[in-house]
């Protein structure tokens, strides 16, 4: 099928003092981009006046509940919610019911992922059986039958002697071990970041060591093993602080911060609200500085959401029992281009790389490129007129978000999959 798209009048985020392009879709492949293109056999004329064509964004972090927990979110829903986002790929966390520990029951999932994605949705498998204790998984046959990466992740390897062993094997493959740093030995039932808030709040705190404690341990691993090892939402100053001397040492370690932990923290808790409960929790403002710090030197290498959807009744009413986890896929651009990008604090070409390039490079996926004879990856973007954010127009089955009601200035009008326009 020779399907024709022509996308007129669209400013690409490189060709600012070009001005607007049109670009032309044949077959999915980008085939022309000039500043006025006239074919009348074009079976699709969008327009796009005044509107941004971005490359779609990859997150190599969300969890889509499916099988098991589709009440949350499914592959369908949470593909969807991607699309929304502007992604035109995700990683999906192994963290689902039941965990797919074989190369076969990973083949499978992968198979759902094909059959109910609207974008590609990638599957990391797990490190040790049902991401519990110390039996590790067969980590080539899982390479074999698709895995992107490996991830214990919402719980973590406790054991030195599992990680190491697990980071010889893993490396091995090439592929990365994406780790959820988290000392279970320090964790006494907390809830929420250890000090202020915990205090003001009365709730148990969790403290920064528990991620670090974790992380310089992995970081002696890493360095002795040569994996590619990729911390999974970094939380604290410390945390940037031990990642900046690894890389300065040559240790082969990647990190990814979320959207929340780089525009919130703690002292924006002011009411025993679960919508701000997530692991890692909301750190100090100090924290949430050193975090963008270390996108902005290099330590921090990507964006990633954590999307981590839950039902009304998980999240419950306290931080006392609720889950942890809140939505990320639909406010991830939106809330950075407008407290980021709009507030000079960083260019939509950084954001851009944290949320596509660099991400597709270090996880060895194709990094969407909006240029000739690339497949057309990317979504049209207004970003002039504001949007209130609310889970009424978001397409994720999970409402949990501590960002509903915030005024942003990027809404999502269409995206493209592989030089398709996915209907959602
Ligand atoms: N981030 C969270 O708070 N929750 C995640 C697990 C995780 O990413 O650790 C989840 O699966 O709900
Ligand atoms: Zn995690
Ligand atoms: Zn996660």
């Amino acid at each position: 099928m020779s399907l024709k798209y022509l996308i007129k009048n669209v400013w690409l985020p490189t060709t600012k003092r070009l001005g607007r392009q049109d670009i032309l879709v044949q077959n999915g492949i980008i085939t022309r981009i000039a500043p006025k293109i006239n074919d009348a056999k074009a079976t699709n004329i969008i327009t796009g006046a005044g509107n941004y064509l971005l490359p779609g964004f990859l997150d190599v972090h969300v969890h889509f509940r499916d099988p098991g927990q589709t009440a949350k979110e499914s592959i369908e829903t949470g593909s969807r919610a991607a699309a929304h986002g502007g992604y035109t790929m995700v990683c999906a966390m192994p963290n689902v019911t039941p965990v797919p520990n074989t190369p076969r029951a990973l083949a499978q999932l992968i198979q759902k992922n094909r059959a109910a994605g609207v974008v590609p949705v990638k599957q990391i498998a797990p490190v040790t059986t049902n991401e519990r204790g110390n039996t590790l998984i067969d980590f080539k046959g899982m390479q074999q039958a698709g895995a992107v990466a490996f991830s214990n992740d919402g719980i973590g390897i406790q054991s030195a002697g599992t990680m190491y062993a697990a980071m010889q094997q893993i490396q091995a493959t090439g592929l990365p071990l994406a780790a959820h740093v988290e000392e279970q030995s320090l964790m006494h039932g907390g809830v929420i970041n250890a000090g202020t808030a915990a205090n003001r709040l009365n709730l148990p705190g969790i403290d920064a060591v528990v991620e670090t404690s974790q992380l310089a341990r992995d970081l002696e691993l890493a360095r002795s093993t040569g994996v590619h090892y990729h911390v999974c939402h970094v939380s604290t100053a410390r945390s940037v602080e031990l990642i900046r001397r690894a890389k300065a040492e040559g240790i082969n370690v990647t990190a990814e911060v979320t959207p929340h932990h780089l525009l919130l923290n703690d002292t924006m808790i002011t009411a025993d609200n679960p919508m701000y409960k997530m692991n890692p929790p909301l750190r100090t403002a100090a924290d949430q500085q050193a975090l963008l710090g270390g996108l902005l030197d290099g330590t921090i290498d990507m964006i990633a959401t954590d999307h981590a959807p839950h039902t009304r009744a998980d999240k419950g009413n306290s931080f006392l029992g609720s889950a942890f986890g809140i939505t990320g896929l639909e406010t991830a651009f939106p809330l950075l281009y407008t407290k980021l990008v709009t507030t000079k604090t960083v260019t939509l070409s950084q954001l851009i790389n944290w949320m596509s390039t660099r991400p597709a490079e270090l996880f060895q996926l194709p990094v969407p490129e909006l240029a000739v004879g690339k497949k057309l990856n990317g979504a049209l973007w207004d970003l002039t007129s504001a949007q209130t954010l609310k889970p009424a127009t978001q397409l994720s089955k999970g409402t949990n978000s501590p960002f509903w009601g915030t005024v942003v200035s990027a809404t999502q009008i269409q995206t493209f999959v592989n030089g398709h326009l996915v209907t959602l």
